[in-house]
Parts: structure tokens; C-alpha cells; sequence
């Protein structure tokens, strides 16, 4: 080859990754700008955010959210007043979503329930669940995963329901006992009989899941009257003031750079809670997992061995004692409200409405007869007990919204756009108030949920028409737990006692609490025993 040919090519050959780069650079930028031309003048609508009240810089629509409280009343109130069904509330630089329309909630948690499987971060749930160690609280990857596992199969599986059947019955028998003393009372007005509805059924939640977690209904000596001594007290309101906490929506999970103020003294508040319930908890957890290490213990009689004895791959320990301790926590919460609330609301709307307190009874003593109490098997024939307990999840739940569900990509959502990191709040009190779907939305009307075949009612409703356990990935695996409990409160309840007013009342006051979705008073009405005296004596 000749001297001068050699340059040429050798040049031409330099030259060539420079070529490369500009060619390439070229090519992005006619992309970038025809995206942008296209995106101006396209006459495609760009998607948008849903409505919403005009945030401020950086703070968003913070100030609102200060002004008005309770917060779920703010929210369902802007949504009334611009007729949507879904919106936008932009709190510090977190968009809130909160959706009142079963249609739309279905598009979050059916259609795109992949792409919103996770939960926000806040400093109460950094706390509760020891740094997202646990299964509700968690944000979706492997801890949820690995978490979600073990309770649906470990804990929550069929044959572990099985298991536990004994002690679910131990505790129904013990909340008639307890009812049972209650009539026997009589108070310094000379009326006999009072019950204080809230206090007993959490007590009975509270009791059931510390026999199956615990094995034990009680941390101290108890009552022998089958009611909580000052030990359960203290624990299930301090469970109570967690699930406040954890629905609270706090200024320092949206400007999280404020926190080291400790304005609102929420770190303060949940951290003493936690310290009050890990009291009661740790010691028993510690003893326990020392009595598998030392070879006491050999045979599983709760939730608690069987987390201990949980083996991964390697055959080590599945959880870590911080784990175990974190699940327990958040297990409870998850247990201790909704069958409860439920009950509490049912009984007050019933007895304002006695013909329905009427037909229950009716089913009751057609299916289970006037010599025994109702049992886990009758629960199948239930249907009318079931409806109204169906009907209580509709109009009454727990609590506003279900935990947040956060978006993991951007993605469009029926026609709007919803960016990623987005915290979707369903309204298990809207969705169950909607008009389109329910006639009569405010009116409390059991038969509504009776089929005309005459087939099984289930509190369940993956059409998330009604809030109760929802669907989806991070629905709840405690179905069958939750379904038990709620209808054997409601079954044995109304079996076993007539319930009326207290003299002198003509009504109960069916006004919702100012800061919560709870009865605004404990609901307190008469019970008397209808069957054979002798069943309730344990
Ligand atoms: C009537 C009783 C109950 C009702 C109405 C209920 C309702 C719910 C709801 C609405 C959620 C949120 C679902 C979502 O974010 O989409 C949930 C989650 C959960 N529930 Fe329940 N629940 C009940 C009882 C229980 C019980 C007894 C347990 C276990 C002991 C339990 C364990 C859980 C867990 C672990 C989650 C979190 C699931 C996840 O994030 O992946 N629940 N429950």
C-alpha cells in the first residue's frame, strides 16, 4: 500500500468514532425535538392529573390539610365539592389520590394491581413495624414478600384455622360469660343489665388474638368475671392508639426535613405506645424463644412457636426475634378494630330498627334451637347474621381509607396520569356510601346483601363495591380469621341476649365520632340472657 493511501484510510478510521457520536447525538436530538413538537401540537390530550384542590409551591395543599381536621372529612368534603369520584391532593411532594368509585378503585387494585403493591413510608410505620420489617406496613420487595408468605401459609393457612378452632371457641364462650355477668349487675340507678358493647367486643378480639398468638387471653391474673383485668386494659388501648397514629395523616411524612422539631409529638406518642405493648410482649417472646433454644419446648401451641420454629433454606431460624416481635404488633392491630366496629354499629342500628334485630333472632333459633349456643358450623346458615354484619362493613368500617397503596411506575389510570411514588387512598367509607351503586346508601338495610337463590353470603366483595377485605396482592390473607370472628360476635351476641335501650333512652344516637369513623359515644345498651342459664357459665 502506498504512503499516502495508508493516511487516508488510517484518518478515515480515526475518524469513525467520532463520526458515530455525531450521527447519534444527531438522531436524539430530531427525536427530542419531534417529541416536543409532537407533544405541543398534537392534538392527542395529554393525560392528566385528576382534580384537585391548586396546590402552593412546595408545600402543596399542606395548609388545607392543617386547617381541617379530621382529614378524611376534608378530603371527602373538597370531592363533593368537585363532583369527582377521584382526586389529586398534593401534600408537600407526595400526591395523595383518594377514590370514592368502585369502577375506578378496581382499575388501582384489579387492572393495575401490580404496579400499586406498595405502601408509603411514614415515621409511624417506620416504628411499628421495625424499619419495614413486618407485612401491612411494608413496602413492596423481598421482606414484604418473605413476610406476606409466612402469614398467609404459616399462620393464616386452612389447616392452621383448623387448628385453632378450640381456642376461637374458648373465647366466644368467655365473652357470654362475661355479658352474662354484666346482667347480673345492677348499677346505682337500680338498671341492670348495662353492657358497654365497645369494651366487651374488643376485649373478646383482643383476648382471641393473644390466646392464638400467646396461648394466654391474659398477661396478668384477669378477672374471674371472663373481663379484661388492668393489664389488657392498658393493651388494647394502647393497640387502639396505634391504629390512630398509623391513620394519621402527619405534616413530617410530607415534609419529612421538619421531623427533627417534633411539632406534633407524634415520634414522642408512638413510641411510648410501643413501649407500653412490648411490656406485655417481650418477655413472653424471649422466655419462649429460650424454652425452644434450651429444649423445654417441643410442640407448637400457637402462633408464637410457630414463628420461632419457622426454618428457611439453610434450616436457620426464619425470623429474627425483632421480626417476630414487629409481626405480633402489627398481627394485633389487624385484628382488634373491624369485627368489633362492626358488631357496635350493627347492634345500634339494630335496636333502633328492632324488626331486623327480629329476623336474626329468628334465623338464630330456627338454625342453631334455644338449647346450645351457635357454633363455627352454623355459620354456613347464617345468612341473614352475615348480611347485616356485610351490611355494617358497608356503612360502618373501621376506618376511613385501607392503607395507602403506592404507585411503582408512572401509569395511566383510566384517563388520568398518575406518577410514580403516588400514595392511593381508597375510601372503604365512600365506596360503601356511593350512590350509583347502593339505594338508599345511608339507610342500614341487611337484606340488600340476601341473593334470590338463596346462596351463601360472604363478607368478602373483590368488586370493592363495599371495603372489607379488599384484593389484589396486598389484600388481607386474614379472611377467614376476620369472617369467624365477626360472625360469631354478631351470632353469639344476638342468640344469646335480647338488647335494649337503656331506660329512659328512646333512640340510640347514631351520630359518628368528630375524629374517626367510630360511634361518637361507646354504644351501652341492656342485655338479658334467652337460653337455659346454665350454658353460660364457663
Ligand atoms: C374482619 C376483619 C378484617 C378486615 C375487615 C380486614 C381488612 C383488611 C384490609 C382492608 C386490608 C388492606 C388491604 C389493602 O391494602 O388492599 C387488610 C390488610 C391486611 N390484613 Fe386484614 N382485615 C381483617 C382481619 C385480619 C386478621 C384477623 C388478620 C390476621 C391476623 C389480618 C391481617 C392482615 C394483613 C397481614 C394485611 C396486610 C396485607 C398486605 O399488605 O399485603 N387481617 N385487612
Amino acid at each position: 500500500m502506498e504512503l499516502t493511501s495508508f493516511l487516508l484510510l488510517s484518518n478515515i478510521q480515526g475518524f469513525w468514532p467520532f463520526f458515530v457520536v455525531i450521527i447519534t447525538a444527531f438522531i436524539v436530538m430530531i427525536k427530542a425535538l419531534k417529541a416536543h413538537f409532537v407533544d405541543k401540537f398534537s392534538k392527542k390530550p395529554k393525560p392528566k392529573l385528576p382534580p384537585g384542590p391548586k396546590p402552593w409551591p412546595i408545600i402543596g395543599n399542606l395548609p388545607g390539610l392543617l386547617a381541617n381536621k379530621p382529614t378524611h372529612k376534608w378530603m371527602h368534603k373538597l370531592m363533593k365539592e368537585m363532583n369527582t369520584e377521584i382526586a389529586c391532593i398534593r401534600l408537600g411532594n407526595a400526591y395523595v389520590i383518594p377514590v370514592t368509585c368502585p369502577t375506578i378503585a378496581s382499575e388501582f387494585l384489579r387492572k393495575h394491581d401490580a404496579t400499586f403493591a406498595s405502601r408509603s413510608l411514614s415515621l409511624c410505620s417506620d416504628l411499628i413495624s421495625d424499619g419495614y420489617s413486618t407485612t401491612v406496613l411494608t413496602p413492596f420487595g423481598d421482606q414484604w414478600k418473605k413476610m406476606k408468605k409466612i402469614i398467609t401459609h404459616d399462620l393464616l393457612s386452612p389447616h392452621k384455622h383448623i387448628w385453632l378452632h378450640d381456642k376461637r371457641t374458648e373465647e366466644a364462650d368467655n365473652l357470654m360469660f362475661y355479658v352474662y355477668n354484666k346482667c347480673q349487675y345492677v348499677n346505682n340507678d337500680g338498671v341492670s343489665g348495662l353492657v358497654n358493647i365497645r369494651s366487651a367486643t374488643r376485649h373478646y378480639c383482643c383476648n382471641l388474638i393473644r390466646k392464638i398468638i400467646f396461648n394466654s387471653r391474659y398477661f396478668g391474673k384477669g378477672r374471674m368475671d371472663g373481663g379484661p383485668g388492668p393489664e389488657e386494659v392498658e393493651h388494647v388501648d394502647s393497640l387502639f392508639d396505634l391504629l390512630k397514629y398509623v391513620f394519621a395523616f402527619s405534616v413530617y411524612d410530607y415534609l419529612p426535613y421538619l421531623e427533627g422539631l417534633h411539632l406534633d409529638g407524634q415520634e414522642k406518642k408512638v413510641k411510648e405506645t410501643l413501649k407500653i405493648i412490648k411490656k406485655y410482649h417481650d418477655p413472653i417472646v424471649q422466655e419462649r424463644i429460650k424454652q425452644w433454644n434450651d429444649g423445654l419446648k417441643v410442640v407448637e401451641e400457637d402462633w408464637l412457636d410457630v414463628m420461632i420454629s419457622l426454618r428457611d433454606a439453610n434450616n436457620n431460624p426464619a425470623l429474627t426475634s425483632e421480626e417476630i416481635n414487629a409481626q405480633i404488633i402489627e398481627l394485633m392491630m389487624a385484628t382488634v378494630d373491624n369485627p368489633s366496629n362492626a358488631f357496635e354499629w350493627a347492634l345500634a342500628e339494630m335496636i333502633n330498627q328492632p324488626e331486623l334485630l327480629q329476623r336474626a333472632v329468628e334465623e338464630l333459633d330456627s338454625v342453631v334451637g334455644k338449647e346450645r349456643f351457635v357454633q363455627e358450623y352454623d355459620i354456613p346458615k347464617l345468612n341473614y347474621v352475615k348480611a347485616c354484619a356485610r351490611e355494617a362493613f358497608r356503612l360502618h368500617p373501621s376506618a376511613p381509607f385501607i392503607p395507602p397503596h403506592v404507585a411503582m411506575s408512572d401509569i395511566k389510570v383510566g384517563n388520568y396520569f398518575i406518577p410514580k411514588g403516588s400514595q392511593i387512598i381508597l375510601s372503604r367509607q365512600e365506596l360503601g356510601r356511593n350512590s350509583k351503586v347502593w339505594s338508599e346508601p345511608y339507610k342500614f338495610k341487611p337484606e340488600r346483601h340476601l341473593k334470590s337463590d338463596g346462596s351463601d353470603v360472604v363478607l368478602t366483595d373483590p368488586s370493592l363495591k363495599l371495603m372489607s377485605f379488599s384484593t389484589g396482592r396486598r389484600s388481607c390473607p386474614g379472611v377467614t380469621l376476620g369472617t369467624t370472628m365477626t360472625v360469631m360476635i354478631f351470632a353469639r351476641l344476638i342468640h344469646g341476649f335480647t338488647w335494649n335501650a337503656p331506660p329512659n333512652v328512646s333512640t340510640i344516637n347514631l351520630a359518628e365520632s368528630r375524629d374517626d369513623t367510630f360511634l361518637a359515644e361507646p354504644l351501652v345498651v341492656v342485655a338479658k340472657p334467652r337460653l337455659t342459664h346454665e350454658l353460660y357459665h364457663l
